[in-house]
C-alpha cells in the first residue's frame, strides 16, 4: 500500500533555479525548505548532489498491459519503470485484455497500482464496449467507482464513428470526464505501417497520411465545440494538427494535446533499416514535423509529454515490419528525451520541463495531489535529476519486461537520481556516482 513518509532531500536546486537547498518532508507532505534542514524524525535521506528539484512527471498516456499481457508488461513492472522515469502518477491505457470498459476492470487495475505503490496507476476506461466503436461504454459507472476514471479513451482504435463520438462528448461534459482521442481515419490507413511520404514510397512501406490524423482532430474539435464539451489530441504527430489545434483554440474550443517523446526525436529516415523498432502508431513523420511539435510543446499549443509506453514482445517486433506491432518503450527514456529535444536546443528550460511532464497533465485530468508547486504544505510528489550526467539507453537494462526501446545504444543527458511519492522514495540511483544502477 502507498503510505506517506518522510524525507530529507539535500542538496537540490528546485526548477534548476538559485542555490542549492534542502528539502524536509513528513508524512508525505513539504514541512520545509531551506539550507541545513535537520532530517525529520524516520526520514529517508536522498543526497541530491546539487541535481534540479522537479515535481513528479504525469504520465496521460502508457499502456502497462495488465490484464492480459504479462508476458510484455505487468502493473507491477510498468509501476517501476514509471518511477525510474521520474514519474508518480501514470495514466493505464484500456486496450487490456479483457478492455477496461467497465468498473469491475478500472477498479482492479487501480487497486494493482496501490498495492504496489510506486506510482500512482489511474485506470483509462475505454469509450466504448470492447473498443469495438458501436456502443458507449458505461463511462458514468466506472467514473463512479473506487478509481473514479476520469480519463476515457479507445486508445489503439480511434472513435470513429462521428455520430458515437458525439454522443460520448456529450456524455463526457455531464460526467465532468475527459475523452481522449487516438486520431486515426481507419478508412485512410487500411493496410498503413509507416508515414506516407517519400521514405515509405522509396521503401515500398504502406503510407499512412497525416490527413487520417488531421481530419479526426478537426472534426472532433468541431464536435467538442458544439457538445461544448473538451476533447484531448492523444499523440498529435504532424505539423497540420498543431495548426489545426491552434485554430481550434482561437475558436475558444476546449482542446488540449499531448506529444510523445519519439515524434520529438525521431523522424521516418530511422525505417531505412525495416526495423520493426521503429514501427509505432501514428507512424514517425518527417523532419519538418518534429520541428513543428518541438515548437508547439515549446509554445503551449501541445500541452503535454504523454510517452505512449507501448510494451511488446520481441517476437512481436523483430520480425517482418509489416508484421510488427506498433508501439514503443518510453517511461524510463522520457525525461532524457525531452532534455535532448527541448532543454538543450533552449526550447525550454526547467520550469518549462516541469510545466509539460508535471503540471499541464495534472491540470488536464484534474488530479489535485499532483504536478504541484514545490512549496510548503505541498505534497512531496518529487523527482530529482542530475542534468549534467549522460546514460547509454540498453533495452535489457530497462525495468519493463519488454525491451522494444528505439533508443537502442543512444547516449542522452538527463538522469533521474530519485523519485518520491508522497514522501516515499520509490526510485534511487545506487551509488552516488554511477548511473545505470539502481537500489
Ligand atoms: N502507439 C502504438 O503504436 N501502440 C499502442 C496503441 C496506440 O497508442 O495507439 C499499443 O497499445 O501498442
Ligand atoms: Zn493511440
Ligand atoms: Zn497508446
Amino acid at each position: 500500500m502507498t503510505v506517506a513518509g518522510s524525507a530529507l532531500i539535500t542538496n537540490v536546486r528546485p526548477y534548476g533555479d538559485g542555490d542549492p537547498v534542502d528539502v524536509a518532508v513528513v508524512d508525505g507532505v513539504i514541512a520545509a525548505i531551506g539550507s541545513g534542514l535537520d532530517a525529520p524524525e524516520g526520514a529517508e535521506i536522498v543526497d541530491g548532489r546539487g541535481g534540479v528539484l522537479l515535481p513528479g512527471f504525469v504520465d496521460l498516456h502508457a499502456h502497462l498491459r495488465e490484464p492480459g499481457r504479462e508476458d510484455t508488461e505487468t502493473i507491477a513492472s510498468g509501476s517501476l519503470a514509471a518511477a525510474r522515469g521520474g514519474y508518480t502518477a501514470v495514466f493505464a491505457m484500456a486496450n487490456t485484455a479483457p478492455v477496461a470498459d467497465n468498473s469491475s476492470i478500472t477498479d482492479l487495475v487501480w487497486r494493482l497500482g496501490r498495492e504496489i505503490g510506486l506510482v500512482d496507476v489511474h485506470p483509462v476506461g475505454a469509450v466504448t464496449v470492447g473498443l469495438a466503436g458501436e456502443q458507449l461504454a458505461e463511462m458514468g459507472m466506472m467514473a463512479d467507482g473506487v478509481a473514479k476514471v476520469r480519463l476515457f479513451s479507445d486508445d489503439g482504435k480511434c472513435v470513429h464513428d462521428p455520430v458515437l463520438m458525439k454522443r460520448a462528448l456529450e456524455y463526457s461534459r455531464g460526467l465532468g470526464v475527459l475523452i481522449s482521442q487516438h486520431s486515426e481515419d481507419p478508412r485512410l490507413t487500411v493496410g498503413a505501417v509507416a508515414h506516407d511520404g517519400p521514405t515509405a514510397a522509396r521503401l515500398g512501406l504502406a503510407g499512412w497520411p497525416r490527413a487520417a490524423e488531421e481530419s479526426i482532430v478537426a472534426r472532433d474539435a468541431l464536435l467538442a465545440r458544439d457538445a461544448g464539451a473538451r476533447v484531448h489530441i492523444a499523440h498529435a504527430s504532424t505539423a497540420g494538427t498543431v495548426e489545426l489545434i491552434r485554430w481550434a483554440r482561437s475558436q475558444g474550443i476546449d482542446i488540449t494535446a499531448e506529444v510523445t517523446p519519439h515524434h520529438l526525436l525521431l523522424d521516418d529516415s530511422r525505417l531505412e533499416t525495416y526495423d520493426g523498432v521503429n514501427k509505432v502508431n501514428p507512424p514517425l513523420r518527417e523532419a519538418s514535423d518534429v520541428a513543428a511539435l518541438r515548437r508547439a510543446l515549446a509554445d503551449g499549443i501541445v500541452d503535454c509529454v504523454a510517452t505512449d509506453h507501448a510494451p511488446h514482445a520481441s517476437q512481436e517486433k523483430c520480425c517482418e515490419f509489416s508484421q510488427a506491432r506498433p508501439g514503443m518503450l518510453n517511461l524510463e527514456t522520457a525525461l532524457s528525451v525531452i532534455v535532448e529535444t527541448m532543454l538543450v536546443p533552449g526550447l525550454l528550460d526547467w520550469r518549462g520541463v516541469a510545466r509539460v511532464m508535471s503540471e499541464r497533465p495534472a491540470e488536464i485530468v484534474g488530479l489535485d495531489d499532483q504536478g504541484r508547486p514545490i512549496a510548503v504544505g505541498e505534497p512531496a510528489n518529487l523527482t530529482v535529476v542530475d542534468p549534467d550526467q549522460e546514460w547509454t539507453v540498453r533495452g535489457d537494462g530497462l525495468a519493463s519486461k519488454s525491451s522494444n526501446t528505439p533508443y537502442e545504444e543512444m547516449t542522452l543527458p538527463g538522469v533521474v537520481r530519485a523519485t518520491l511519492l508522497r514522501g516515499r522514495v520509490t526510485a534511487r540511483r545506487a551509488a552516488a556516482d554511477t548511473v545505470g544502477e539502481w537500489s
